[in-house]
Formats: structure tokens, C-alpha cells, sequence
């Protein structure tokens, strides 16, 4: 599913308008009938409604949605939120249409506001959609506040009321939905993580926007959805050998940190590398050999950290660095050496990138089409301080395409920022999946997929998918509450029949 931007949804309701062809209001009634249909479906009798109706298009679905609603026998009380100017032409035309079922609309146009809203209400936010265009302040602010402090469901149409869509509304008036009933698409404000405490529960309503805009125009932003998935994975041959999937290493853990090791080159194993070797400091030997007796285990001259190379690297279809392997000086050496000499794509996780960070230089050495896979703390430890994730989503697209790598920026939509600009969101995990070693598996999934000869950025994109589909999978069968790094890895095997 395309992400668009806010000039590009206004784009396409008019390449709608003109081509299906309809009128702008009878658009606008499809939009607020599949809102109905959905408030309808969630069975809310019993409860009133309280409609919060600004006065441009968004508030114009919202005195439609009313309509519907007291046409259906609901109780419902409408105010709208007066600014002093006539209201936006489809807005005017549903007022219209509501005046002639009722006389009853409150208009909000003083500071004290004495509505009560009390928890057996569902509050309608129609306030602003996509056409905000400054924060919220005066009576619109006190109003998001006084809806706020109540106890009612809220929910928001299209946005929740407040939210800028491509830009950060940090700090600002928002409204906090328990729903979102959105058009069509995800917006990107629907799919950072600054705004989670906002947006709620995110349901896609397909209002038939014209197809053809999709075709017509160029994106850059997407959701991974199956098909695409579908279109990256390549199935095994029947008569392939170990030989065909690649060998791939990883070069992971220090003494206590072995664990992380041990869970990358599980997850690598699983995730159908031919061959899967581990460099792992002494003391990780016994318990590698025990714990992943399919792997080889080479170990370093020291015991507690790695301080050498594996041998001859160029051997290895793919070659992951990082989780657990901590920031020894001789380790920073070991994984400088690497970054500056190996010209294959690595994968690049944990304490390497924290090594990449002190080391900043290395950064414009790292192999073409190299993996790099930083939380947003790694991440801002690695391209600087961000104060929100609209700024970090812009360094990350910058970043991958000034060092010809793949970001892929962990979160709950995990994003994966490509060289050439294209950013895709990722849709699969959970919350469960926010506990230590996680990020460990990853590198292990993603490393299995390079080795098997999947180019980088589908890697990516499989990989993460993948990673957060097992971790969806582990959660249903042992909760969220409950799951380990350990059941994600256990969960890969269910979540590759999924995909084919
Ligand atoms: N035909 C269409 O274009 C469709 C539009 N739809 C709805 O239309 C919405 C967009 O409508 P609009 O473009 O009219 O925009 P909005 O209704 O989101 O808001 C625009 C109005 O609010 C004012 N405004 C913006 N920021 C403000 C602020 N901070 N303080 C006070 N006033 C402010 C503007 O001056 C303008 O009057 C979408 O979010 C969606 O809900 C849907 O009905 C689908 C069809
Ligand atoms: N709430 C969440 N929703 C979806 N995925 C999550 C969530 N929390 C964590 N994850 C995923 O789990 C992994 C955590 O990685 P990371 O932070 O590196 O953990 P660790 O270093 O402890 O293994 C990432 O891939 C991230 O996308
Ligand atoms: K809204």
C-alpha cells in the first residue's frame, strides 16, 4: 500500500472527482457511509453520540456521519466548532441536508466550553483532517482538551484532530482516538512512532478513491504488504543443494553476551542459510557447539571478546557483525579492519554500529549495499540527535542513499530506507517482541536471506517482514507478555509457509 502525502490525497480525490467522474459532496458521502457502516457494525447502542465538526471537509463528513446517524435512530448532538467564516462548500450542503432533520446544532464559539461528556458518550472527532495547516490553538485547543479529560471512546475521522500528516505535531493540541477511521490509505503520521499515544486502534475504510492515480503517479513511500512479500521470496528448487544457500557467518558475542550469539546464528539457521559458521570469543565454544550443533564455531585467541578475523572472509556469501559482540578496543580494531577492507554487503547490527559511531569515519568505508539495522538510540548515536521521528525517517532516507546502504530503522513499523530513496514500512510484530535479543534474530534472519543470494534491500524487506510475522505468530500462541526472542526464532518455521 502506496504512502501518500498530504498534497498527493488532495491529488488524488480530485483525479477522483474528474475521472470516476462525481461530485466532490457525493464523494464525501461515500467517505462518511463507510464511516457509518462502521460505527453501525460496532454495535454502540445504548451509547450517544457527540459529533465535534469543524468547518471544512472533515467537519463536512462528520455532519454527514450525524445524518446518518439520527436518520438510524441513534442519539446524537452535533456542535460545531464556529471560526466566524462560511464553511467549506460541502460542508455548507450537508448542513443543509442536517437542517432538514434537525434544528438542534450547538455551535462552540467561546472559550468556556460546558459541554459534558460523560463515559457512556462516542465522541466524533470531525474536527480537522488533512487540511490543518497550523497548530491547534484558542478555543479549538480547549476544546481538543476538554475532550480530551473526558472518559468517552473517541473517534477520530481520517486524523485524529491535531496531527499534521507528514510533519511532527510534537508538543502540539492533538486529539487522542481510541479510533481512527481512515480513507483509503495510511498517512504517515499514522505510522511513526511519536504519535502512538494519539492515533489508536487505525482502520483503513476504502471509499473507492480512482485506481488510476496510483498508476499514473510515482511513490515513495510504501507499507509491505503480502503480494510484495510474495514477489521478493523465491522458493527452493527441488533440487538444490546446501551449496545453493550460501555460507554465511556471524561474527557475534562476548563473554555474557554469548546468548546474543547464540540467537543470531539460530535465527540465521532457521531462516534457511546452507551454512551457518560463528566466530565467537572461547568462552562461547561449549556452549554453541550444545545449544546449535548445525553450525560450525570458530572462536578468536581470546576468551571474553573477539580481537581477530575469522580467517579468509571472501569464503562467505554473507556475513553478519555485531549483536553482543561489545566495544573492546581490540574488538573496534577487528570491526574497523572489516568495515574498510571487505567489499561485500555486510549486515550490520548492535554494538558494530555503536563501534561505527565512535568512529565515525568508517561510516563512508562500509561496503556498498551493507544492512544496517540501528534502533533510533543507534541510530542517533550514529547520524546525531533527532528530536522527532519526521526528522529521523528524513536523515534515514538522506543516509541510505549518500552511503549506498540499506537502513532499516527498528520500531513497530520497523522502516527500511533504501539507496535509492524509497522508503517501505514495515506491518508485521508486536510488543512482545520489545525485549532483549529480538534485534538479535533479526540479524541472524537477515544474514540466512543475503547468503541464500537475496539482493540487500529484499533482503530487508523479507527479512523484517518475516521477523515480525514469527514474532506475531509466537505472540498469538504464548502472549506478548510471555514470548522470547527464543519463541520467534521457534516461530520462522510457521511464518515461511505463510508467504509462499
Ligand atoms: N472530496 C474530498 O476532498 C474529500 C475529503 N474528505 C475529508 O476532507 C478532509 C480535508 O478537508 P479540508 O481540506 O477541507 O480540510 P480540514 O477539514 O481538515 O480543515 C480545513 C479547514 O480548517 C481550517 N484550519 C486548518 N488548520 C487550522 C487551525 N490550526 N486552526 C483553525 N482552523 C484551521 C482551514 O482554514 C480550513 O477551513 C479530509 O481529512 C477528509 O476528512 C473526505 O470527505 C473524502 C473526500
Ligand atoms: N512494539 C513493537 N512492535 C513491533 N516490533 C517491535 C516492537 N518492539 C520491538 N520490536 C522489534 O524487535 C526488535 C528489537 O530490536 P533491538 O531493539 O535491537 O533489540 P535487542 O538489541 O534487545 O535485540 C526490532 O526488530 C523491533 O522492530
Ligand atoms: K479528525
Amino acid at each position: 500500500m502506496q504512502i501518500l502525502s498530504r498534497e498527493q490525497i488532495q491529488a488524488w480525490d480530485q483525479y477522483t472527482i474528474y475521472n470516476e467522474p462525481i461530485r466532490s459532496v457525493d464523494l464525501m458521502e461515500r467517505a462518511a457511509t463507510c464511516c457509518f457502516d462502521w460505527i453501525r457494525a460496532q454495535h454502540w447502542r445504548g451509547h450517544s453520540f457527540k459529533i465535534f465538526c469543524g468547518k471544512g471537509n472533515n467537519g463536512g463528513d462528520g455532519l454527514a456521519i450525524a445524518r446518518m446517524l439520527l436518520q438510524a435512530g441513534f442519539s446524537t448532538i452535533i456542535y460545531i466548532l464556529e471560526n466566524g467564516r462560511p464553511g467549506s462548500p460541502d460542508f455548507q450542503e450537508n448542513l443543509q441536508r442536517l437542517h432538514e432533520i434537525t434544528t438542534d446544532i450547538h455551535f462552540i464559539q467561546s472559550e468556556n466550553i460546558v459541554i459534558s461528556i460523560t463515559e457512556t458518550d462516542i465522541i466524533i472527532d470531525a474536527l480537522f483532517g488533512s487540511g490543518l495547516n497550523k497548530p491547534l490553538s484558542g478555543i479549538a485547543a480547549l476544546l481538543v482538551e476538554h475532550i480530551n479529560s473526558a472518559h468517552a471512546i473517541v473517534v477520530s475521522i481520517d486524523v485524529p484532530s491535531g496531527l499534521f500528516l507528514d510533519k511532527s505535531s510534537k508538543g502540539h493540541p492533538i486529539i487522542v482516538a481510541d479510533h481512527t477511521l481512515t480513507f483509503q490509505v495510511y498517512k504517515l503520521c499514522l505510522l511513526v512512532q511519536e504519535n502512538a499515544p494519539y492515533i489508536g486502534r487505525i482502520h483503513i475504510l476504502d471509499i473507492q478513491l480512482h485506481p488510476g492515480f496510483l498508476k499514473d503517479n510515482i511513490f515513495h513511500k510504501e507499507l509491505t504488504e503480502p503480494a510484495l512479500i510474495r514477489s521478493i521470496f523465491k522458493p527452493r528448487n527441488e533440487f538444490s543443494h546446501k551449496g545453493n544457500f550460501g555460507h554465511a557467518l556471524l561474527i557475534t558475542g562476548s563473554y555474557g553476551k554469548i546468548g546474543a550469539a547464540v540467537l543470531a546464528t539460530r535465527a540465521c539457521m532457521r531462516s534457511g542459510a546452507g551454512l551457518t559458521t560463528v566466530f565467537v570469543p572461547r568462552c562461547g565454544y561449549s556452549i554453541l557447539q550444545s545449544v546449535a550443533p548445525e553450525a560450525m564455531v570458530m572462536t578468536d585467541e581470546n576468551d571474553e571478546h573477539l580481537s581477530s578475523l575469522p580467517g579468509d572472509l571472501d569464503k562467505y556469501a554473507a556475513i553478519g557483525i555485531g549483536p553482543g559482540i561489545g566495544t573492546e578496543e581490540a574488538t573496534q580494531k577487528m570491526v574497523s579492519f572489516i568495515a574498510r577492507r571487505y567489499t561485500m554487503p555486510l549486515v550490520i547490527d548492535a554494538d558494530a554500529l555503536n563501534i561505527l559511531s565512535l568512529h565515525k569515519e568508517l561510516l563512508t568505508h562500509i561496503p556498498a549495499d551493507s544492512i544496517l539495522t540501528p534502533h533510533p538510540k543507534e541510530f542517533d548515536r550514529l547520524f546525531g540527535d533527532h528530536t522527532n521521528d519526521f526528522d529521523r525517517l528524513s536523515t534515514a532516507t538522506a543516509k541510505a542513499a549518500e552511503l549506498k546502504c540499506i537502513i532499516v530503522l527498528k520500531g513497530h513499523h520497523t522502516i527500511i530506507a533504501t539507496p535509492g530513496r524509497q522508503i517501505f514500512f514495515n506491518n508485521t510484530g508486536n510488543a512482545g517482541m520489545a525485549k532483549g535479543g529480538s534485534g538479535d534474530v533479526l540479524t541472524g534472519i537477515l544474514t540466512a536471506l543475503r547468503a541464500q543470494g537475496y539482493e540487500s534491500e529484499k533482503a530487508a524487506i523479507l527479512g523484517v517482514y518475516i521477523h515480525g510475522l514469527a514474532g506475531d505468530l509466537a505472540a498469538s500462541k504464548l502472549s506478548m507478555e510471555s514470548m522470547l526472542a527464543s519463541d520467534i526464532i521457534e516461530a520462522i518455521s510457521l511464518a515461511f509457509p505463510q508467504i509462499y
